[in-house]
């Protein structure tokens, strides 16, 4: 940092595209000490990252040039968990890529990664301390209080597995074990935030801030998910399959709330270019007219709603952008052995569908074909009336019977 930020100046970049603050006190607390804020973000190893991960990436970028010491779980034990029948080694290598991944997408936007701790979850998750802990937390958190905390984020089946009940535990421990002020999640997690605050203390250990992003739409409209391709823009996609997706993408005129298109550009594209280059801009060629730049979400959002701005113009502009910043992470990713490694590891390719067994066409023979006659030309099984003729119209099984003609 060039020159040290005031608790204020850190506080608004901390806060900055947030949506919500569970005891910010303990936040200025640290500040005011002059100490770095200790914060800790977790995902859990699944499905492939995409490119909804710029949201929380940009996030970490701001806490640390807030001057915030950051950590990532990489929550591979929480992947396992929640993926029920996915084995513990297959999370762990996806733990693997998703820390290539993250590495990758903030280097793309200009973030000091060398800052930035990883740990993965089954480094401590797996010990005696912890497994006693987990157990004395157990004890004081009923199932209907679980349940009720990973509603929003553990899979939801019916007959639920104690796996879920077990994930919102982890995650409030986790803060503890993480020795950190803070821990930071989208909006979805809050009710495991809230879960965690009020039972850390109930086993000896103080309660944590939480900070919270929203809900980001996703870029195509609806939510992004993980598990579905067409869903979301992996990392890894081909300039040609962002230009497809996004042709895709719901972004329709004048409308500003749920736009994943314009939401892109209010928490990533905007973030982005201050942090590359010390204010937020983004300009948008137009087919008919002059371009129109931006330094900030508001101005944007009006002329939209107000159609001066058209999706026609806006899509194609998000498109390239979100190319340009693709860029540097598939360069990456072609020039790293070792990654492409473990992405085959993470992510091995489907085995092959079992190959059908071509049924032979029945050509609709008279006489079933597993019968056969008996030297005297008596037939046993289920078909005893039917006598096998063979292939010479039967004249070798009447030359048996004794009964051609004389
Ligand atoms: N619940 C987070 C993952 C997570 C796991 C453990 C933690 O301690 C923190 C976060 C998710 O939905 O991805």
């Amino acid at each position: 940092m060039a020159q040290k930020l005031s608790v204020d100046e850190q506080l608004a970049l901390i806060k900055e595209n947030l949506q919500e603050t569970l005891n910010q006190e303990i936040i200025e607390e640290v500040l005011k000490k002059g100490e770095p804020l200790k914060i800790y973000w977790g995902t859990a190893t699944t499905g492939r990252p995409h490119c909804g991960y710029f949201v929380p990436g940009l996030k970490l970028a701001q806490f640390l040039q807030a001057g915030c010491h950051v950590k990532v779980l990489l929550a591979d034990v929480h992947g396992f968990l929640d993926n029920l029948k996915a084995p513990i080694e297959l999370v762990k290598h996806r733990a693997e890529y998703y820390r290539f991944v993250i590495i990758a997408l903030l280097k793309a936007v200009n973030v000091p990664v060398d800052r930035l701790e990883f740990v993965l979850g089954s480094s401590y998750q797996l010990t005696p301390e912890y497994t006693m802990d987990l157990f004395r937390l157990s004890t004081v958190v009923t199932e209907h209080d679980a349940k009720k905390a990973g509603a929003e984020v553990v899979k939801q089946v019916e007959n639920a597995f104690l796996s879920g009940l077990i994930y919102p535990l982890m995650q409030a421990l986790d803060e503890e074990y993480l020795k950190v002020d803070c821990q930071f999640g989208g909006v979805d997690q809050r009710k495991i935030f809230a879960l965690a605050k009020e039972v850390l203390p109930r086993i000896g250990f103080k309660e944590r801030a939480h900070l919270m992003n929203p809900m980001v739409p996703g870029l195509q409209g609806g939510k992004m998910s993980a598990s579905d391709p067409d869903s979301k823009i992996d990392l890894l996609d081909t300039p040609d399959a962002v230009r497809k997706k996004l042709k895709k993408a719901v972004c329709a005129p004048k409308e500003v709330e749920g736009n994943g298109v314009l939401s892109f550009i209010e928490y990533v594209l905007l973030p982005a270019s201050t942090l590359k280059y010390g204010t937020p801009k983004f300009v948008i060629p137009r087919r008919d007219a002059e371009s129109l730049e931006y330094t900030g979400i508001k101005k944007m959002q009006e002329d939209y709603a107000a159609d001066i701005l058209k999706p026609q113009d806006l899509k194609p502009a998000v498109t390239e952008a979100l190319i340009a910043l693709l860029e540097p992470i598939q360069k990456d990713f072609e020039g790293s052995a070792e990654w492409k490694d473990i992405e085959t590891k993470a992510y091995p390719p489907p085995p092959p569908p079992p190959k059908k067994e071509k049924k032979k066409k029945d050509k609709g023979s008279f006489y079933p074909k597993k019968v056969e006659a008996k030297p005297d030309g008596h037939v046993e099984g289920p078909d005893k009336d039917k006598v096998d003729v063979g292939t010479d119209g039967g004249a070798e099984a009447i030359k048996k019977l004794g009964l051609e003609d004389k």
